[in-house]
């Protein structure tokens, strides 16, 4: 199968094309609810963004300008890689979203831009609602942030960074910061559009001041997306070969690989793309911190397998769409799975299942979750499956014709 592009490339993407002397444009991207609007945010700030090409958007970068309103949705990506954007540009910039996307952390970035020198009028809880008092100018400096409750603290800081006068040396202070492989993914981002960036000392980045170029940027398709249909694979007994990630991927092609083979997959990548083919499925213990993204497929596995399960380190994830450990217990347990919450994980040892309606908390992956489930038990039904245009609006199609076509 063929999927649309990450997510997340695509955001970076979109965010360092804006901040770019020179336009970009980007390859086979996501048309999604999230990288929508994030391409709308960057046309409020002034920049020029061409979504009319399916498979070729053009950014062509310009004076970053308020006064603008932006609604995030409830993209994580949009809520902390734009305000360091919006604070470059000459003006104030108002940030709102979803209404749970007020209940998502963000404190690190208004802290950490108010520290350099940003005034940032925010909630008391320093989420949004907010607004950016952009003057045109970042001075940027050294700051020290807790990038525990989520990578994008980091990253959103480090994709401006360029742009700010003196650069940025970042320090993270806290409990491990999550999702190493979208840290990877910043950096790499960074300096292929040209930016000097150190990453050499453990939870530390420097980022030297200096001119972003325009780049061809090649999205790769989604990873976290295909993990619905991969685990389909593995529940069916059938084979799902994702074309086109390229050789060295940007994404946690590894990290998968290992944890879906750990299950019983097995998992080869050859010239026609990531094969994954079903065979037992078997419970595992995995610390998923690296991949909190894919802890709700792999949750809806772990409750098909044929022993239980201990999933650790996705405390931060109960700060994503939804709290995904309590969702996840819930829905899991009515649907007949034994299933423990712990602080940061869950043990889930699989039950007789049976059928339920299974809630999805407007969380996209809940959704995902909730179609694996149904491949391995009649008469799970989802109350809403729209809530996967957030990253794959074409999920509905693509689950149904893979059904068929096996
Ligand atoms: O930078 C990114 O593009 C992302 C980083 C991760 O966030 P957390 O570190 O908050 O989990 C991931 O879960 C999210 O879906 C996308
Ligand atoms: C956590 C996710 O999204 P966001 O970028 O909104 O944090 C996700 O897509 O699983």
């Amino acid at each position: 199968m063929t999927l649309p592009g990450s997510k997340s490339m695509t955001a970076r993407a979109l965010v360092l094309s804006a901040l770019a002397d020179s336009p970009s444009e980007l390859v086979r991207p996501l048309r999604a609810r999230d990288t929508t609007l994030m391409a709308g945010c960057l046309r409020a700030l002034g920049i020029d963004v061409d979504t009319s090409a399916d498979d070729r958007w053009r950014v062509t970068p310009g004076p970053l300008r308020g006064p603008a309103t932006v609604d995030v949705g409830l993209a994580g990506t949009i809520m902390r890689f734009a305000p360091p954007v919006a604070a470059l540009a000459d003006g104030p910039v108002t940030f709102d979203g979803d209404p749970y996307a007020r209940e998502r952390p963000l404190r690190p970035i208004v802290d950490g831009l108010r520290a350099l020198g940003v005034t940032i009028d925010a909630s008391a809880s320093g989420g949004l609602p907010l607004t950016v008092h952009g003057t045109g100018a970042v001075e940027g400096g050294s700051v020290v942030i807790d990038a525990s409750g989520s990578s994008q603290f980091v990253s959103g800081l480090l994709l401006s960074a360029p742009r700010f006068g003196k650069g940025l040396v970042l320090r993270h202070e806290g409990p491990p910061v999550p999702s190493a492989p979208h840290l990877r993914m910043t950096t790499h981002m960074l300096r292929a559009a040209g930016a000097a960036v150190e990453d050499g000392i453990p939870d530390e980045w420097m980022v030297e001041p200096g001119p972003l170029r325009g780049c061809t940027w090649q999205i790769e398709p989604d990873l976290a997306g295909a993990a619905p249909f991969f685990a389909a694979a593995m529940v069916t007994g059938g084979t799902v070969t994702l074309a086109g990630l390229p050789a060295e991927s940007w994404q946690p092609v590894d990290r998968l690989a290992e944890l879906l083979t750990a299950m019983g997959a097995t998992v080869s990548q050859g010239t026609d793309g990531l094969t994954v083919r079903g065979g037992m499925l078997r419970g595992i213990t995995a610390d998923l911190s690296e991949v909190g993204e894919l802890t709700l497929v792999i949750a809806a596995l772990a409750a098909l397998a044929d022993g239980p399960s201990r999933l650790r380190g996705v405390a931060h994830i109960r700060s994503h769409e939804t709290d995904r450990l309590a969702a996840l217990a819930r829905e899991l347990t009515k649907a007949g799975a034994t299933v423990t919450e712990h602080p940061d994980g869950l043990d889930i040892t699989p039950g007789p299942l049976r059928p339920t309606v299974f809630e999805t908390y407007d969380d996209h992956r809940m959704a995902h979750a909730a179609a694996v489930l149904g491949l391995g038990v009649e008469g799970i039904e989802l109350t809403d499956v729209a809530c996967t245009s957030k990253t794959l609006p074409e999920f509905p199609e693509l689950w149904a014709g893979l059904v068929t076509r096996s």
